[in-house]
């Protein structure tokens, strides 16, 4: 299969302002990203898997052409990707859909950017309502719509406008758990269907090792690729219990042996991060109290 996204040595830092206490700010680098290397192929379906504040936001960021690399390139079909475009679709873990539209409008909203004219544009987001499963709904709002539904509008948004690549950002991260199991099989029969080149990024292994075909581990900050999982399961829509087949168990906890140090790692961070927030706001406070 032929590549359809390559990112080459891909870097990501951000300034960020830093305070020094004694009313002092310092902008110091903070890298997110080092040297990611990835080939994603035309129809494949790859998970990136990491721990939080690894870089998996900032990765779909720059996949989705919202912020450029600090150094490196990411191609698509071998050009430079330049900006947003709709040969992206992007499913975010909120919903963001209109209020203000129907499940109908929202899936058409896409094709009028497209320029696609509007009886076109009912007929084929008609059909994509009904990919995703929600004839009959049409015509409700997102607060009329549960979770699940909204997010499901989302992904209808998404494919309407026919994108090459589809850019998941932990989309199933505050459903219930039912709802995400529902959705996750219903993900694949989409793609199935619709043979899409997708990047899908989770906390979740067993989500993960359910969708992917191949899995990218991610390394604590600065994110980089730890190693690269084949999933070798033919068919995932199957009838059959894949989570508990023994080799999809022996994956997951591949997966987590790769992980669990960079979970702990990136818990430090964390804490580390905070006692920092903490001393600056104390010599804030000293400040306060001798100045
Ligand atoms: N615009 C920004 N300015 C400064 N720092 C940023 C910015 N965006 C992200 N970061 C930092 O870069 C690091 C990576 O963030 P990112 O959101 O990509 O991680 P993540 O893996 O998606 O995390 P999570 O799983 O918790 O959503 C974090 O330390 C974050 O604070």
């Amino acid at each position: 299969m032929a590549v359809k996204i390559s990112i080459e040595h891909v870097q990501k830092s951000f300034r960020i302002k830093r305070n020094m206490g004694a009313l002092k700010e310092e902008a110091q680098p903070l890298s997110a990203l080092h040297d990611i290397n990835l080939e994603v192929r035309q129809g494949e379906f790859m998970v990136i898997v990491g721990p939080s504040g690894c870089g998996k936001s900032t990765l779909l960021d720059l996949l989705a052409g919202l912020t450029t690399p600090s150094s490196g390139r990411i191609l698509l079909d071998g050009k430079p990707i330049a900006g947003p475009n709709l040969d992206r679709g992007i499913v975010f873990q909120q919903y963001a859909l209109f209020p203000w539209k129907t499940a109908l409008g929202n899936v058409e909203f896409g094709l009028e950017a497209k320029g696609v004219g509007r009886e076109e544009r009912r007929k084929r987001a008609k059909e994509y309502i009904d990919l995703v499963g929600l004839s009959g709904f049409e015509n409700r709002y997102p607060h009329e719509l549960s979770g699940g539904m909204k997010q499901r509008v989302a992904i209808a948004r998404s494919l309407a406008y026919d994108p090459e690549v589809l850019l998941m950002d932990e989309p199933f991260a505050a459903l219930d758990a039912q709802t995400r199991e529902t959705l996750q099989s219903e993900l694949l029969r989409i793609w199935e269907t619709t043979k899409k080149t997708i990047i899908f990024i989770t906390h979740g292994i067993e989500e993960a090792v359910y969708l992917g075909q191949r899995v990218a581990v991610m390394s604590s900050r600065p994110g980089r690729i730890k190693q690269v999982i084949d999933i070798p399961f033919e068919s995932r829509s199957s009838e059959e219990d894949l989570r508990s087949n023994p080799e999809f168990v022996r994956l997951r906890h591949e997966i987590w042996e790769l992980l669990k140090d960079e979970v702990v790692r990136a818990q430090e961070q964390e804490k580390s991060k905070t006692l920092d927030s903490f001393k600056s706001a104390d010599a804030r406070k000293g400040v306060a109290k001798h100045g």
